[in-house]
């Protein structure tokens, strides 16, 4: 049987400062088989990004595991730090594309480049760099360099260095969130047009509930926390 593409359990997390200790979110499940999309929404300090840094391997949880495409990160293992490490490194390498809201472009590379580097990184050909920009709007930029170009193309360019790599899980955090309604409506009609074509595996964290609407599910990570009167 295919394993999901994510897979969350029991998967806990607070943090303290000073004498205070905040509870984020605890006894986290989720399972996502290929092509499924989810948003997480809840109010800012939900613990959206902190969920998405976890899944990536940014972040570890207090306990839970977390598992990709059936590799399986256990907070009680024995694992050395290093080793898990490696593991986590590899698979953002190869199988999970993040785009997180300041773009993560090499300012030094022009933006074929950093589609080409991000290819070349995860194992792919770097003959169709220029195809994504083209299929992101943006195939005429290809020589610029991210400070010659707006907000709204770092977006498309970043999007088409997650595609370039063709991984199995894309998490995106606020991918429009910078972006104009018109601009943050293009992208989102390229992000879900190339997910669905690709099969690709999405979690996006977003407050603008029109984009959470486009996803197969929805994660309300404050409702979770905070059920309210009577919940
Ligand atoms: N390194 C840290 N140390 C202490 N507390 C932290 C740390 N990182 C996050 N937090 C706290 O954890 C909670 C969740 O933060 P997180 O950034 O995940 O929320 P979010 O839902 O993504 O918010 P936003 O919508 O504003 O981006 C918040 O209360 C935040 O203050």
């Amino acid at each position: 049987m295919t394993p999901p593409v994510l897979e969350t359990k029991g998967l806990s997390k607070s943090f303290v400062s000073g004498t205070e200790r905040v509870d984020v979110f605890s006894g986290l499940d989720i399972s996502l088989a290929p092509g499924q999309s989810l948003s997480l929404v809840g109010r800012s300090g939900s613990g959206k990004s902190t969920l998405l840094n976890i899944v990536c391997g940014l972040e570890s949880a207090d306990c839970g595991t977390v598992s990709i495409l059936g590799q399986r990160f256990d907070t009680g293992d024995a694992e050395s730090p290093r080793a898990r490490e490696r593991r986590w490194a590899s698979l953002r390498r190869q199988r999970i594309g993040v785009v997180f809201q300041d773009a993560n472009l090499m300012p030094a590379l022009s933006l074929a480049d950093n589609v080409r580097l991000r290819a070349r990184l995860a194992g792919r050909s770097t003959t169709d760099s220029q195809d994504w920009l083209q299929r992101l709007g943006i195939g005429e930029l290809a020589n610029r360099y991210p400070d010659q170009v707006s907000g709204g193309q770092r977006q498309r360019a970043a999007m088409a260095m997650v595609f370039a790599m063709q991984p199995d899980l894309i998490l995106a955090d606020e991918p429009t969130g910078s972006l104009d309604r018109h601009t943050a409506d293009e992208v989102a009609d390229t992000l879900f047009a190339l997910q669905a074509d690709a099969g690709v595996t999405l979690v996006l964290a977003t407050h603008d509930t029109e984009l959470a609407g486009r996803c197969e599910s929805i994660l309300d990570m404050a409702h979770r926390n905070d059920p309210g009167p009577g919940g």
